[in-house]
């Protein structure tokens, strides 16, 4: 687990210099960069941007498809004025594993492609000179790592990956890359929970620093005005009629922290901006301060041409114009998770978020589905390992995310396999592990998959509220079948309804590939047409079960996966295309949606 996974302020205290551009890259496929002393920089690689995937730069098949280590250098410099701070290199994202090199000396590594992590270079570094950073990756998949898959040798002696999963294996620095001067005495971490009291609120917090300067806590208002101040690493803020963050109508406030003596010159001073709102499950009920909300929205995919899964704040931006544009109010971050710029935006413009960590691929069926093994995923040398990743990057999720208003919940598996009764004692591990660590405590959850029904799943038990994805329509009871298909569905939630649902059930994923521009009267699957039928079917069934508290449709836009007779140069269950412009579906739940209050 990180020791500190605070997002980067620059103040006059700390600075945050980010390292993205062009850095060399090599391919690895001998190992020959260790033996060869890779570590102290190259200049013989290519030209490599980042944040980005490396796939799909290149213009021959084996380079995309690269599966192995990989290495990344750039210089950067270290001014003398730096002398006496703490040196890290934060990496937002790394997929799906690294080791950091400084001036040729190995820092540390990590594992978890969708994760910061920050390397302690204070040792390593020149002042007032040029320095040169390195990053060994390697993007392979496996069952003891997250998300899952195995990697194969062709004949011809070159990996592949095979995913469990319906996402394409992007790799590389597909997220930015800072350099930070911290206070050798600074903040660590902070936790905040609230409560609401009438029109006035309080917030709790508690400091974590790693000395024992004395620590001064304030909040201000959206217009810079302080509104409450607290004294101590642990305390509470007392607001007067407080401004709550709403859903689609945000308020944020703006926490500081400063550690010291003296407020003139502080030893250090970390800012971040929060929203007072509570979160609790009652009933089938989702509340937000204590009022009943409905989730419009979908699952999604960081995922774009050029950029691969790289963070691209155009597409944000854009995603998050479509979404306010259709009516929608939240998405879950299927099946990573995203970039930390993400989770800013949706506090500010009132989103909530379902925050899924990469456990993804749990399920043999999933791998018989892209070609793979049919056996019990629960069962096999793997999972000790599997389990010790799973629970560190829950730990790490809950960390990095726990102060943000936009998280709504904790998705900790999506559609594992949880027939088989191998499941049980591994989400009992993971479940039990898990309850502390939000102080928060907001729901923690997994999707549901077809297979796993009220009837067959051995743990509906463990779920704070159901995450349900379902497929009539399209994988089963297709086209001309889909009242079938509606039946059937209609049948499950009554069986839900008559054992008597105590918990809020969210449709996480519906939908039906669509080739756009593709169009026949009457329809046939593919057509845009039909993915209309099939939304409209669903939305039937939504409209009359009322313990159904969200509809998240998949997916917001078409994606890249693997090649397959499955897929069409990837995933076209998009609402919109890979390039964001509107199906027919798009102006469906422009209707449909933007009827209702932003947030039911
Ligand atoms: C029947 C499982 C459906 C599956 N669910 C997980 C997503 O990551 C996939 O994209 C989606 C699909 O096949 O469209």
């Amino acid at each position: 687990m990180e020791t500190s996974l605070l997002y980067p302020v620059t103040n006059d205290q700390r600075t945050d210099q980010k390292l993205d551009g062009l850095w060399q890259f090599k391919f690895d496929e001998t190992k020959q960069g260790v033996k060869d002393g890779w570590e102290t920089g190259f200049h013989d690689g290519v030209s490599m941007p980042v944040p980005a995937s490396f796939n799909d730069f290149f213009t021959d098949k084996e380079s995309r498809e690269y599966t192995g280590d990989f290495w990344y250098s750039r210089k950067f410099f270290v001014p003398s004025a730096a002398k006496g701070k703490a040196l890290f290199l934060r990496f937002d994202a790394v997929t799906h594993r690294a080791t950091i090199f400084v001036n040729g000396k190995e820092i540390r590594s990590h594992e978890g492609g969708f994760l910061p992590f920050a390397a302690d270079i204070s040792s390593a570094v020149h002042y007032g000179a040029e320095n040169t950073v390195v990053v060994k990756g390697n993007n392979e998949l496996s069952r003891e790592a997250l998300p899952a898959g195995d990697t194969i040798t062709l004949r011809n002696g070159k990996k592949m990956v095979r995913p469990f999963f319906d996402f394409y294996n992007y790799s590389g620095l597909n997220r930015s890359v800072h350099l930070l001067t911290l206070p050798q005495e600074r903040v660590l971490d902070y936790t905040t929970t609230f409560e609401l009291n009438g029109q006035d609120a309080t917030v709790n917090y508690t400091v974590t620093t790693n000395g024992d300067a004395p620590v001064t806590v304030s909040l201000a208002d959206a217009d810079g005005q302080v509104v409450a101040t607290a004294q101590g690493k642990e305390g509470a803020l007392q607001v007067k009629n407080a401004h709550l963050w709403q859903v689609r109508n945000a308020y944020l406030y703006t926490l500081t922290i400063q550690v010291g003596d003296d407020a003139q010159t502080p030893v250090d001073t970390y800012t971040d901006r929060i929203g007072i709102r509570t979160i609790k499950i009652s009933g089938t009920n989702i509340l937000v301060n204590d009022k009943p909300i409905y989730l419009k929205g979908f699952g999604r995919h960081e995922d774009s041409p050029f950029a691969g899964r790289a963070f691209d704040l155009n597409v944000e931006k854009k995603d998050f114009a479509l979404m306010k544009w259709i009516g929608a109010n939240s998405f879950r971050t299927s099946h990573y998770p995203y970039d930390e710029q993400v989770y800013k935006i949706a506090d500010e413009e009132g989103f909530l978020l379902t925050d899924e960590v990469p456990a993804v691929g749990f399920k043999m069926a999933a791998a018989a589905f892209l070609g793979g093994l049919n056996q019990s995923f629960f069962k096999g040398p793997w999972l000790k390992k599997l389990h010790e990743r799973h629970i560190d990057q829950i730990r790490d999720l809950i960390k990095r995310d726990k102060n943000h208003p936009s998280v709504l919940a904790w998705s900790l598996f999506n559609e594992p396999d949880t027939i088989d009764e191998n499941a049980v004692p591994y989400f009992k591990q993971i479940f039990d592990e898990s309850k502390d660590l939000d102080p928060q405590s907001r729901p923690r959850t997994f999707t549901l998959s077809e297979d796993d029904t009220i009837e067959t799943s051995k743990v509906l038990d463990f779920p704070d509220f159901y995450m349900l994805n379902r497929y009539p329509g399209w994988y089963h009871f297709g086209g001309y079948q889909i009242s079938d298909g509606e039946a059937g569905l209609r049948d499950e939630m009554d069986k839900w309804q008559k054992a008597g649902v105590t918990k809020p059930v969210v449709f996480t994923e519906f939908g039906a590939d669509t080739e756009a521009g593709l169009h026949k009267l009457p329809s046939v699957m593919w057509t845009e047409e039909y993915q209309v039928e099939v939304l409209k079917m669903f939305s039937r069934v939504f409209d009359d079960y009322d313990f159904i508290k969200g509809e998240q449709v998949w997916n917001l836009a078409d994606f890249q996966t693997v090649e397959g007779n499955m897929r069409v140069n990837g995933n076209k269950k998009g609402i919109f295309t890979r390039d964001r412009q509107p199906k027919e579906a798009a102006f469906f739940y422009h209707d449909r949606w933007n009827k209702l209050p932003l947030d039911y």
